[in-house]
């Protein structure tokens, strides 16, 4: 076990590559608070000319949530590493988040997550592009799998810092149309030790089809467990 998590570490698996190395600051996710362009890096959670008009006005009613303080939105980079405020050096590896790694806009996951602090609850606007197909003209379940994991873990890290998906369990209810757009609204439920349980649905941009609902059980990581003796 401190082996394979030294492994994840070091490859950039782990979720709380998204987060600081040190849980010791007052928030698990400081670096998602700063300003998305103090990296340098582009922002894929900001609109762009591929985003339909009902994903255009879903962003745009959480960034007036935001301006009064209800919702947060959280920036999105194409790398793991991008994410942290203190990013450790880098080896020659380039490495990919797996829900942005194709460079042409609009074909793959297009979204954005705003965090509601009060409710524990996050939100991802997503509007799923042409090369997610699974069902002739619906999104793969796959997909469905990794936008849901990915929402349900951000929430988890949000409060409890790094995590991993230990448990996912899905109903997929009605099929998501390739190019729809869909909020996936998750929030976490309990904290019992180590062990963070979440909550979360997708649904049509109108509220109107309840497309998918989900589970997921996050770990809490003991970084007292890391190995870098092979470092
Ligand atoms: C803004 C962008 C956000 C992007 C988010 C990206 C999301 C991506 C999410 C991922 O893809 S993570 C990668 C997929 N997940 C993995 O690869 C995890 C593989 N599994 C492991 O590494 C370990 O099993 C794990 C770290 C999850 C737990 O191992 P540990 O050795 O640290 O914990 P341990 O086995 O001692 O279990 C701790 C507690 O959790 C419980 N537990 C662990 N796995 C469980 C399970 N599967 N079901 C139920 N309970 C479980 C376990 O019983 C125990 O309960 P108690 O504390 O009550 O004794």
């Amino acid at each position: 076990m401190l082996r394979l998590c030294s492994r994840l570490l070091r490859g950039g698996a782990v979720i709380g590559h998204l987060t600081s190395w040190s849980h010791t600051g007052p928030s698990p996710l400081r670096c998602f608070s700063v300003s998305h362009s103090c990296h340098g890096h582009r922002d894929y959670s900001l609109p762009n000319a591929t985003w339909s008009r009902h994903t255009q006005e879903l962003y745009r009613k959480y960034e007036e949530l935001s301006k009064i303080g209800a919702w947060r939105r959280i920036p999105s980079y194409n790398s793991s590493v991008h994410h942290m405020a203190d990013a450790p050096p880098r080896g020659s590896r380039v490495t990919r988040l797996f829900t942005r790694n194709l460079d042409q806009d609009g074909v793959g996951f297009e979204y954005s997550m705003f965090y509601n602090v009060a409710e524990k609850r996050m939100i991802c606007i997503f509007q799923p592009g042409d090369y997610l197909e699974g069902p002739p003209g619906y999104t793969h379940g796959g997909c469905i799998a990794t936008i849901l994991d990915s929402t349900l873990g951000a929430g988890a890290m949000y409060i409890c810092g790094k995590v991993m998906t230990a448990n996912l369990n899905i109903n997929y209810l009605n099929p998501v149309p390739l190019g729809s757009t869909v909020i996936v609204d998750c929030h976490v439920e309990k904290v019992e030790g180590r062990k963070v349980y979440t909550r979360g649905q997708v649904r049509s941009h109108d509220d109107q089809i309840l497309h998918t609902e989900a589970t997921g059980l996050f770990i809490k990581l003991n970084m007292r467990e890391v190995d870098h003796s092979t470092d």
